[in-house]
């Protein structure tokens, strides 16, 4: 069965008690549910991994070249720092969607730019928990649209 990483990034273990009125109440492991029953809807398998620091994340990405088919990313603040994960995801030139709970766009404008986004197959934001859920799907769709051409 196909796999997808799901990858959160710095702070978001702290979903739930965090900010709460930015990124609501459900925690990551509500994420991480609500995403694995996702892919297994849509026979797909699920690695969840969420780190604080960015090698540990870089270090995701790269494994996930060995045995992943897709990726899910919400990066937290690196996304509007990190060259690093971008490399990461450029070298292994999986696709992926990015996803953010809120509406990154609607905030300070440091969020406003994603050094990911460029490489991104789709870019989800503002839709909560939901944006996750979405983003499996999306990959899925993309994943058979590969296998029908092959
Ligand atoms: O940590 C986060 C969470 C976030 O990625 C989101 O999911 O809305 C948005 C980022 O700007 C922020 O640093």
């Amino acid at each position: 069965m196909p796999r997808l990483l799901l990858l959160n990034g710095p702070n978001l273990n702290l979903l739930g008690t965090r900010e709460p009125g930015i990124y609501g109440s459900e925690t990551l492991a509500d994420i991480e549910a609500l995403a694995r029953r996702t892919a297994q809807a849509e026979g797909l398998e699920l690695r969840a991994v969420q780190s604080n620091s960015e090698g540990a994340l870089v270090d995701a990405v790269q494994a996930a070249r060995e045995d992943c088919a897709g990726v899910v990313v919400n990066a937290g603040a690196y996304t509007h720092t990190s060259v690093a994960l971008r490399d990461a995801l450029a070298a292994v030139a999986l696709p992926f969607v990015e996803v953010h709970v809120s509406n990154v766009h609607a905030r300070e404008e440091f969020r406003h730019h994603s050094y990911l986004a460029p490489l991104a197959s789709a870019v989800i934001v503002g839709a909560g928990v939901q944006g996750y859920a979405f983003a499996v799907q999306r990959l899925a769709t993309l994943l058979t649209a590969g296998r029908d051409r092959a």
